[in-house]
């Protein structure tokens, strides 16, 4: 469990966060520069805060009305940073034993192999970390980490260093490893939401130095609460709307009409890419002539961009429809379950 509540000024920034967690793997989402890493520093104590208070499962960690600030060596909590900060002049045994102190040497040893063999490293032990790949790093780094046994575990963009063909295989080994030898909670920061949807089970977004919405993942996705919300969990259209009545709003030119009576104060109406489509025929409601204003090819998947009236939407199609999209007979539909108010 993780309970904090805290305010830091730091020249023109300022950090207040509060939150908390009881279990599971939580993604730390925002733009560059939110406060997701000060908030870790806080958590780890490497960071004061001005005010307000920690706790890491039944521990106090810091709390100055009650004069309580416990060192970082003392908190139990495990920090992978994203360059993994491995000891270069340190073997991989000893990078791993290095945070064991007070043990003997037959029960340090006898912990650092065990730790070896959870993160599958057994045979590299006495390697230096700039003799072993980037992905061999980060488990040396979790393994310095869970040999500690912490009760939460922080995860600053522990995958950025990687290649991206690595990428998902060290996702699905790192997660692995975590679920099965790790009960606490983690705190992932990143900056990308397929990689969290992907790792986590709930979601904490963050906006210039305050976390603004918290749920599961699929919650979030879902139901983001505002415009920023939208923008972190890459929902790509998002407008300005005015309500006709509770059937229907107006955006710029268009018209949408919903399946209920919705009439609510929310300013902003938001819709995810891969909610949008293209039909053959006119026989639903929401479905507009376009005109294709650009075309970003991916892999298996394509990004289509479309003007109605003066609204631009984004549409991920798959490639064997792009065909059949480019002709321009078909119209674009908005289904009207899909959409998303917001403030
Ligand atoms: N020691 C400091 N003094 C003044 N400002 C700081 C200090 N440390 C961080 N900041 C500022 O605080 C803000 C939040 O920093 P933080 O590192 O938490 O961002 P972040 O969300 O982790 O960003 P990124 O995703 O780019 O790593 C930034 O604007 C940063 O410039």
């Amino acid at each position: 469990m993780i309970n904090i509540n805290i305010k830091k000024s730091l020249g023109e920034f300022n950090l207040d966060v509060a939150f908390q967690v009881e279990k599971g793997i939580v993604g730390i989402l925002g733009p560059s520069g939110c406060g997701k890493s000060l908030t870790l520093q806080a958590i780890a104590g490497l960071l004061n805060p001005d005010s307000g208070n920690i706790s890491i499962g039944n521990h106090v960690v810091f709390d100055p009305k009650k004069k309580i600030n416990i060192p970082t060596r003392k908190r139990k909590v495990g920090y992978v940073f994203q360059n993994y900060a491995l000891f270069p002049h340190l073997t991989v045994s000893e990078n791993i034993g290095f945070g064991l102190n007070g043990m003997s040497r037959i029960e340090k040893t006898k912990k650092v192999s065990e730790m070896l063999e959870v993160v599958q490293l057994t045979g590299l032990e006495n390697r230096y970390p700039n003799e072993l790949s980037g992905g061999q790093q980060q488990r040396v780094a979790l393994a310095r980490t869970l040999v500690t046994e912490p009760e939460i575990l922080l995860l600053d963009e522990p995958f950025s260093a990687l290649d991206q063909h690595v990428k998902k295989q060290l996702e699905l080994e790192l997660l692995a490893i975590i679920k099965k030898n790790f009960s606490g909670v983690v705190l992932f920061v990143t900056h990308n939401i397929e990689e969290a949807y992907r790792i986590c089970d709930y979601l904490c977004l963050y906006d210039s130095g305050r976390n603004i919405q918290f749920g599961t993942k699929q919650e979030v996705l879902e139901r983001p609460i505002s415009k920023s919300a939208a923008k972190i969990v890459g929902c790509e259209n998002v407008f300005e709307i005015r309500w006709m009545n509770g059937n229907s709003v107006v955006l710029d030119g268009i018209e949408l009409e919903l399946e209920d009576c919705v009439l609510t104060t929310k300013r902003y109406l938001g819709i995810h890419s891969y909610d949008l489509s293209f039909v053959a025929s006119n026989d639903r409601a929401n479905t507009f002539p376009y005109a294709i204003t650009s075309v970003v090819d991916g892999i298996d998947r394509a990004t289509v961009s479309v003007v109605v009236a003066n609204v631009t939407f984004h549409v991920v199609v798959s490639k064997s429809s792009l065909e059949g999209i480019m002709k321009g007979d078909l119209l674009l539909y908005v289904p009207f379950d899909k959409i998303l108010f917001m403030d």
